[in-house]
């Protein structure tokens, strides 16, 4: 069987008439205030590079679903991981897991991404990858923030994603405790919240103080049939 059976082309069955002639590629820039912003462009790579380069991720890359500890309880990761970093970087860890860093030069096609993000976002740099896959619509990410002393304050993380296309949803944490309103009532609901359906070969870019400010999440989706690749493209600090 061949492995693009596993993925669903909803480009291809719905081809778009008008493809954008401007070479924007409908880049959205979403300012989310105080700092942060987010950039989505949803036509990053073109559809037949970025169904290669997914078909090549999803059967080249040694995927683990490891045990990670939430709330002081351990269980398995709702999605499958990988980790590439540059030599002699410090190691990343999240969830009392500690991924072991490959080479770049064990899957080189993650250079190739890495120079169509540089195209695209010049001056930035990045040194380390996290690759998700998300095996079905019952995999997902739970609201986190990626704010950790190894990526600074004002981290850029440029999130490429291939596949299915899964809903990310942003929303701003609540503002720190004895933060009162006028009327002395603590502010609830009405969280400021936005969601962006990640496109096959779409590149979504948060900066600024997004995770000091905000979390993120991708959440199950049931009716999601086929396997979504993320990769979070990242800096440490050296
Ligand atoms: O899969 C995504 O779009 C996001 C992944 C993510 O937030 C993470 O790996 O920290
Ligand atoms: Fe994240």
């Amino acid at each position: 069987m061949s492995s693009r059976l596993r993925f669903v082309d909803i480009a291809a069955a719905n081809p778009n008439p008008n493809p954008n002639p401007s070479g924007s590629r409908d880049k959205q820039v979403i300012d989310l205030g105080n700092g942060s912003e987010v950039v989505y462009i949803p036509r990053f790579i073109s559809r037949d590079q970025a169904w290669e380069w997914c078909e090549y991720l999803d059967k080249e890359i040694p995927w683990t679903r490891p045990s990670i500890h939430v709330f002081g309880r351990s269980c398995l990761q709702p999605r499958e991981t990988c980790y590439i970093a540059d030599e002699g970087l410090a190691a990343m860890r999240y969830s009392g897991y500690q991924p072991n860093a490959y080479s770049w030069d064990d899957y080189p096609i993650l250079k190739d991404i890495l120079k169509a993000v540089y195209k695209t976002l010049p001056g930035s740099k990045f040194n380390t990858v996290l690759l998700n896959r998300y095996k079905s619509g019952s995999d997902y990410v739970a609201w986190h923030s990626d704010e950790d002393k190894l990526y600074g304050s004002t981290p850029e993380i440029a999130s490429v994603s291939f596949g299915c296309e899964r809903e990310f949803l942003l929303r701003k944490k609540p503002a720190s405790r004895g933060a009162h309103q006028s009327n002395g009532k603590q502010h609830k609901g009405n969280t400021e919240q936005h969601a962006f359906v990640l496109k096959h070969g779409s590149l979504l870019l948060m900066k600024g103080y997004t995770q000091r400010d905000w979390v993120h999440s991708v959440p199950k989706r049931m009716k999601a049939g086929s396997v979504r690749i993320n990769l979070t493209f990242r800096c440490i600090l050296t």
